[in-house]
């Protein structure tokens, strides 16, 4: 049983666009077994020109059923008979899905897939060969890398293994170089791992270089304009306030500054300063976002092909388009996504902007709270939560969700709530930084990320909630209104008829996307062609990435499709399946035969 609504898109401009619709068949329910029942079946075309005018006799030969023969079904039957007879396991290999998600269908069904994905940030406690494993097997679906932290050796030693683990194990790990950006921040601490600043302590802020170690109570800072930006009096915020220092004296290179504050001092701590109640931003405002060094990196991202470049203290979409352009002029398969990090204050006054020039944003914040009133940071992580799924960019939500796990094996209960907000939100990904980094209990934490996405998200189908956000048109040509329409309604659609999947053949992802910008009940199986586009729809909400060479042929995709599939127990017989594809603009409901 099968019906498809086609959209036929003339090439040339004269004549009118012509949509073929055929009505879909109601289901029933008995048990857990859905049952399509027929009802009169009808083509529907219709004229992009004119609505009301319907034509019956234009349906498609190969897509539409035809009055209830059940075209596409009964072709994908008699096609997936065949190929069952001839060697449906033979083909089996030639399907590519990451081994977590393969496990989580096989053994839970579809409907028990995270749609939240996970992103965690390598360190020290992280970066060993097992860990990572450990890390990929509990649901990691894109490892970090911070430039600020670490050598390049040590960089390209975890993308190595990770890609390692990718290949020698299944997985689908993608990875993400975080930039440094030039916001001014603490030297590494002569190499220490932290430093520990106590009340009433007079400690050395200073812009000259030392060879380790380090005087005693000496801070480097990495920017020149350091001593002569500051005044007497300022408040000197260390990572937004977790150490306070008073700035007392200046003398040349070296600012003496009062600890007001104790506490622990990390390196390459970020370093705000305040003067009466308000940040200053002197000249370090006109820091490049992307200083000598990050291009450097981002270099060494491109020659490593890593998926994703976070662009760390972005202030305007200006340097976004920059640096996309420099990877499209540079990178072989020119397409590494450009990841804007909203965390200083210029970021939120040009947001919409910043967020259309680039391929997804993360709600850094981390620093974001140090450059605006903490009580400020939930309702702007709402907001950009919200204008990224509007315009169809990825979002992930990043810092201090699980802070306390750095030193403790369970999280706090305002933690496991702020999670949950985030999850509530329906932001594409979530982040762990020092947990995952230099904490004392990754995986643990990984876990309770997978576990309360897991359970918000369950509760939120089992609730029926949608919520009310306006999805407003994105599209820039007729071309991309017409798949929008298409996701928009397979999603609709797919909620209706509680169907147990989306299947969405798309070459560069864009199908994909915009099918998990509605947020549908089900899950999204999305068939690429390339590697890295696959890596990529790793970052997206509801997104089950798979690698699949198909050909134009949607019928003939559909019955490879379901023969590997079935051959791998990740789908069986019955299954109700909406399928839309990028290559004919068409919507297809069927029952896997
Ligand atoms: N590659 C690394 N080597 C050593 N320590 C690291 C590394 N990556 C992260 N860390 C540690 O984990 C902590 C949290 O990581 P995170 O990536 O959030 O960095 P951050 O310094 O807070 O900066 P950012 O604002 O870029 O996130 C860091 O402060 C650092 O102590
Ligand atoms: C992740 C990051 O850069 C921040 O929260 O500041
Ligand atoms: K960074
Ligand atoms: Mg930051």
């Amino acid at each position: 049983m099968s019906h498809a609504i086609n959209f036929f898109v003339s090439s040339s401009s004269h004549s009118p666009a012509t949509f073929t619709i055929s009505r879909p068949s109601v289901f029933v329910s008995t048990g857990s077994l859905r049952v399509p029942v027929k009802k009169s079946l009808r083509s529907l075309v219709v004229k992009a020109s004119a609505a009301s005018d319907l034509d019956e006799s234009q349906s498609s030969p190969v897509l539409v059923s035809e009055n209830g023969s059940g075209g596409v079904l009964s072709s994908v039957t008699k096609e997936y008979g065949r190929n069952n007879a001839v060697a449906p396991s033979a083909d089996s290999s030639s399907i590519e899905v990451d081994t977590v998600t393969e496990a989580e269908l096989k053994e839970n069904g579809f409907r028990s897939t995270r749609r939240t994905k996970l992103i965690c940030t390598i360190g020290p406690a992280t970066c060993g060969f097992e860990q990572l494993e450990a890390l990929a097997v509990e649901g990691m679906n894109v490892a970090r890398i911070n430039m600020c932290h670490g050598t390049r050796d040590w960089h390209r030693m975890v993308i190595e293994r990770v890609r390692r683990l990718n290949e020698e194990k299944g997985f689908a790990v993608a990875i993400m170089m975080d930039t440094e950006g030039s916001e001014i921040h603490m030297g590494d601490l002569g190499g220490a791992s932290s430093a520990k600043a106590e009340d009433g302590e007079i400690w050395n802020f200073t812009v000259r270089a030392f060879d380790p170690p380090l005087p005693e109570r000496t801070i480097t800072v990495n920017y020149d304009g350091f001593a002569e930006d500051v005044k007497v009096g300022d408040d000197l915020l260390v990572d937004g306030g977790m150490v306070r220092f008073e700035v007392i004296e200046k003398i040349g290179p070296d600012v003496k500054c009062l600890c007001t504050d104790p506490g622990l001092l990390l390196p390459r701590a970020n370093l705000t300063f305040w003067r009466d109640g308000k940040l200053v931003r002197e000249r370090n405002a006109m820091l490049p976002t992307i200083s000598s060094k990050d291009w450097l990196d981002i270099d060494f991202g491109i020659a490593e092909g890593v998926d994703f470049i976070a662009v760390s203290f972005v202030k305007s979409a200006e340097v976004i388009k920059h640096l996309k352009s420099y990877i499209k002029a540079r990178a072989r398969d020119g397409d590494i996504a450009v990841i804007a990090k909203i965390e200083s204050i210029d970021s939120l006054r040009n947001l919409e902007e910043i967020i259309q020039a680039s391929d997804g944003a993360m709600v850094a914040r981390g620093d974001l709270g140090a450059q605006i009133p903490l009580e400020q940071v939930p309702s702007e992580q709402q907001k950009i939560v919200q204008l990224c799924r509007q315009l169809n960019r990825p979002v992930i939500v990043a810092s201090q969700l699980l802070e306390s796990m750095i030193e403790y094996p369970i999280p706090t209960r305002a933690e496991v709530a702020d999670v949950s907000e985030a999850v509530r939100q329906r932001g594409d990904a979530l982040m762990l930084s020092g947990e995952s980094a230099m904490g004392q209990f990754p995986e643990k934490a990984l876990t309770v990320l997978r576990t309360v996405s897991l359970r918000i998200e369950r509760r939120w189908r089992e609730q029926k909630r949608r919520e009310v956000i306006e999805l407003p048109s994105i599209a820039s040509s007729f071309s991309d209104s017409i798949s929008e329409e298409i996701c928009n309604s397979a999603a609709k659609m797919a909620n209706n008829l509680e169907v147990d999947a989306l299947f969405v053949y798309t070459k560069n992802g864009h199908m994909a996307s915009l099918l998990s910008r509605c947020r549908p009940d089900c899950p999204i199986f999305a068939f690429t062609t390339a590697t890295s586009v696959r890596r990529r729809l790793n970052l997206q909400w509801g997104l089950m990435p798979f690698r699949l060479n198909y050909s134009d042929d949607m019928e003939s995709n559909l019955n490879k499709t379901f023969s590997l599939l079935k051959a791998r127990g990740m789908i069986k017989s019955g299954d109700l399946i909406i399928a839309v594809s990028d290559m004919l603009q068409s919507i297809q409901v069927m029952n896997v035969p």
